[in-house]
């Protein structure tokens, strides 16, 4: 990973997309360029993807940005809701079931649900069990339209499809003795495991899966937060973008003729060689 992937300007860059950018003239309003948001169209939800080992701090970080947001509407999605259910025979033998393996997730499921969600949808999401390792038959979680969604879990950048509807990426990246420490306390307290099954399981499962499957998918990502939620510094720069993406459109909808222009380089230019023109042309 680039070094520059902590700086600002690189969270800027890479978050950007096409999300509530584009620059309007009077003439320029029809043409149609993907380039240019239209600030009458409805406003996509912003996806932030949130990935990281187990225990690393995911939700944690989650809870604090949704925190922050507090005047936004915001949604998290586990990506711990999709796993399958265990039917009778893998129950059986639950000690040999890998967890932690791609396949242990319903992924198109998942897309379906983040997709309507996208689009402005409401969704149910299934409510997991880790101490039966199945979902509930009768109970969902209705998740409503938001402006922010966020997707959570181990895998959530492994599927391509799944990655290509976010708009901004975050790894959490915490020390694996600390994980393990976190999970043991964890997973004896809240997930009803005692200690030797916990070793156990991450010895056979967790451990492997996260070299072969989970530290390969951090490549994707375009923030990294070392320690996770006691990085303070990294989750404000995180609110603060997160805040002007959805700023951007609000002015957009305020002032119809003004359109937010993502700071390239030939933007830069143009400010520099026709400083005077391009306020022209705002106020008009
Ligand atoms: N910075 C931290 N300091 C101490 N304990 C933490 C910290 N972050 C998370 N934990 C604890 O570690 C466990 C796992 O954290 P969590 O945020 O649920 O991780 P994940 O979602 O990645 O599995 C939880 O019991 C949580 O309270
Ligand atoms: N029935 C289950 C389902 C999952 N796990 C483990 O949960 C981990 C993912 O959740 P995090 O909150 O830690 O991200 C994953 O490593 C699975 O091994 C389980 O133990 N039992």
């Amino acid at each position: 990973m680039p070094e520059e992937t902590n700086s600002i300007d690189y969270i800027m860059e890479k978050a950007s997309g096409p999300h509530f950018s584009g620059l309007r003239s009077p003439t320029a309003a029809s043409a149609s360029s993907s380039a240019f948001a239209d600030a009458n169209a409805p406003r996509q939800p912003f996806v932030i993807g949130v990935s990281g080992g187990t225990a690393s701090g995911k939700t944690t970080v989650c809870d604090m940005i949704i925190q922050q947001l507090h005047d936004h509407r915001v949604v998290l999605v586990n990506q711990d809701s999709f796993y399958r259910g265990l039917n009778t025979e893998e129950l059986k033998r639950v000690h040999e079931y890998n967890f932690d393996h791609p396949d242990a997730f319903d992924t198109e499921q998942l897309l379906e649900c983040v997709e309507k969600l996208k689009s402005g949808q409401s969704v149910q999401v299934p409510i997991y069990d880790f101490k039966q390792h199945r979902r509930s038959s009768d109970s969902f979680r209705q998740v409503n339209a938001s402006d922010v969604i966020i997707l959570e879990g181990i895998l959530v950048f492994h599927d391509q499809r799944v990655r290509n509807l976010m708009n901004m990426k975050i790894f959490v990246d915490t020390d694996a003795d600390v994980r393990l420490a976190r999970r043991i306390r964890r997973d004896t307290v809240e997930r009803g495991r005692d200690v030797n099954s916990v070793l156990e399981q991450y010895a056979k499962f967790v451990k492997p899966a996260f070299d072969d499957f989970v530290l390969p998918s951090k490549k994707y990502a375009d923030v990294i937060i070392p320690r996770g939620g006691d990085n303070h510094v990294a989750i404000d720069l995180i609110v603060q973008h997160i805040r002007t993406k959805l700023g951007e459109h609000d002015l957009c909808k305020i002032y119809p003729n003004v359109y937010v222009i993502q700071s390239t380089f030939q933007v830069y230019l143009m400010l520099y060689l026709y400083p005077i023109s391009f306020i022209t042309c705002l106020i008009l």
